[in-house]
């Protein structure tokens, strides 16, 4: 991996039942694990590499396991960290995200969202250097240029501000705060608090195209 603060990642999706049925093909061929070649529209080869590429058959354990995983543990210790998913309408973003569904989904295809959820806050109890921390969500969505509190449907647009101690920031947006627990059952609820707020999030996304952005914000 380069030095960089940056990790750029591709990821194939296998092809649908229905591009299959239509006998699509597909225009690139695996070289390695950091770069494959991609016909362009001379038909010549061109090579293109990245920090790493998920193929086809990778599994959603990959990507957070190389993507996610070094941005939870340096939130963790007060590194801020974000994580965005670009491509064209059916790429297969929101499959990453949050998987197949971000309501019912098996362990093996649980998407990025819940594994970080729970890789913060496995990462807050195991860590034996923090003993007091506040984890707090926001989720907004850019629609029709406005941006939306997914939290609370009554703010439908929200202003982005900057701030000498903060940075930039989404002035108002509402924030679900859970404070530090020692009590094993208490964080278990805790935690189901987090995720039943997540789904509300999800669940309020405006229908058709959207990009979306979760906010976990970590004072320890
Ligand atoms: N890695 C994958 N393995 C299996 N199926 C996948 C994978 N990635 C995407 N898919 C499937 O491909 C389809 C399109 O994916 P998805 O909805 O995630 O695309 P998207 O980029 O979020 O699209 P949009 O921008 O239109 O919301 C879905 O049916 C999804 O389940």
């Amino acid at each position: 991996m380069s030095n960089s603060n940056v990790t750029v990642c591709v990821r194939f999706r296998p092809l649908s039942h229905k591009e299959r049925k239509a006998n699509d093909k597909v225009c690139f061929k695996k070289l390695d694990s950091e770069s494959f070649v991609f016909k362009d529209e001379r038909d010549e080869d061109v090579i293109f590499s990245f920090d790493k590429v998920f193929y086809d058959d990778a599994e959603q354990s990959d990507v957070y396991n190389f993507l996610a995983v070094p941005i939870v543990a340096d939130a963790v210790n007060g590194i801020n960290g974000t994580i965005i998913s670009y491509g064209q309408t059916g790429a297969g973003k929101t499959y990453s995200m949050e998987g197949p569904s971000i309501l019912h989904c098996n362990e093996l295809k649980t998407g990025l969202v819940q594994r970080v959820v729970n890789g913060l806050f496995e990462c807050l109890r195991t860590s034996e250097d923090i003993t007091t921390w506040t984890v707090k969500l926001s989720m907004v969505e850019i629609y029709l240029e406005k941006v939306r509190d997914l939290l609370d449907l009554s703010k439908d647009n929200l202003q982005i501000k900057e701030s000498k101690s903060q940075g930039i920031f989404i002035y108002g947006a509402t924030e679900i705060s859970i404070m530090n627990s020692s009590d094993a059952l208490e964080r278990l609820s805790i935690i189901s608090v987090y995720w039943s707020k997540l789904q509300e999030g999800i669940a309020n996304r405006a229908v058709g195209e959207t990009r979306i952005l979760y906010l976990p914000f970590l004072n320890s």
